[in-house]
């Protein structure tokens, strides 16, 4: 028996990377039936090519499906599409959800400057040049999120040349359109591992499933640790610290907003769960 990691999933194949060597391998079918399907990413052991068992996983993307992901870098573009902070939010509460470091790139800053040093008091580093993300791919896999359009792949060409994505256009070629999202790949660049993946709408980020939002906004969270209900919500509370940092500028006011959106939203979707829950079968 071997162990190695997977580093693509491509027509049903696991493509697996052992010390160097790369065996093509398929997953039994009782993985299926266990629910565990191997992602790529995955540590695995297999024998006479077929995965025998998936090690413990330290995060995972559903879409896109990769497991054990050092970062993800989230693309946003200054200008077009059109830069959206609610958006940003949702790809940063979701990273800090699965527990995966996030950062943000902003492309397109010729076209247009845009200031995002409030979110690297955050925590989040902001980088507008390949060459200083480049260093930080170093060892790591890196996953790249952003909407269509906002200029992933012009970036990825910059990175990793070698990798050819076709920029401004859906390509098939690296199951980029929209009906072959089935292929998976870590490729390695400046000596660590990148995932391309295809561009995001809005709505393939439902958040409305996260139980704890308030830890997953790293800027709130610290500061609701002094609210005085340890329930609170930050909404109708007296002696709510988080509204108080809000009115006096230490947490950023879009970040409040959208902290409000998503409770809400995760709110609505509770009530129909719960109704839908009382219904008798
Ligand atoms: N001016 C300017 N245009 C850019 C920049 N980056 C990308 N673009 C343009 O924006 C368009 C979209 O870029 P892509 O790299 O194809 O976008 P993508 O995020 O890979 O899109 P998907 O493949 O749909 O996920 C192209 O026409 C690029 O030429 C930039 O830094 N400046
Ligand atoms: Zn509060």
């Amino acid at each position: 028996m071997q162990t190695g990691r997977i580093i693509r999933l491509l027509g049903g194949f696991y493509t697996v990377n052992s010390e160097g060597k790369i065996f093509e391998t398929r997953a039994r079918g009782n993985f299926r039936k266990k629910n565990v399907k191997p992602l790529v990413g995955d540590f695995v052991d297999f024998e006479n090519d077929y995965i025998l068992a998936v090690h413990d996983r330290r995060n995972f993307l559903v879409r896109p499906a990769i497991a054990n992901i050092d970062q993800v870098v989230v693309v946003m573009s200054s200008v077009e599409p059109k830069f959206n902070r609610n958006l940003m939010d949702r790809f940063l509460v979701l990273l800090e959800h699965r527990h995966i470091h996030g950062m943000i790139y902003l492309t397109k800053t010729d076209l247009s400057k845009l200031d995002l040093s409030d979110y690297e008091s955050i925590g989040y580093e902001v980088f507008e040049r390949p060459a200083d993300l480049l260093y930080e791919l170093k060892d790591k896999v890196t996953v790249f999120m952003g909407q269509t359009g906002v200029g992933k792949s012009t970036l990825l060409n910059k990175i990793a040349p070698e990798l050819k994505l076709a920029t401004g256009e859906i390509s098939i070629a690296l199951g980029r359109g929209k009906h072959t999202t089935r292929h998976v790949e870590l490729y390695e660049v400046a000596s660590g591992r990148i995932a391309d993946t295809p561009g995001f709408s809005s709505l393939d980020y439902e958040v409305d499933n996260i139980p704890e939002l308030n830890r997953c906004f790293i800027d709130i969270y610290e500061i609701s640790a002094a609210c005085k209900f340890r329930e609170c919500t930050h909404t109708h509370e007296p002696s709510c610290a988080v509204k108080l940092a809000v009115g006096n500028g230490e947490i950023i006011k879009s970040r409040f907003e959208s902290f409000l959106q998503l409770s809400s939203e995760i709110n609505k979707t509770r009530e129909v769960y719960q109704k839908n829950a009382k219904k008798p079968q």
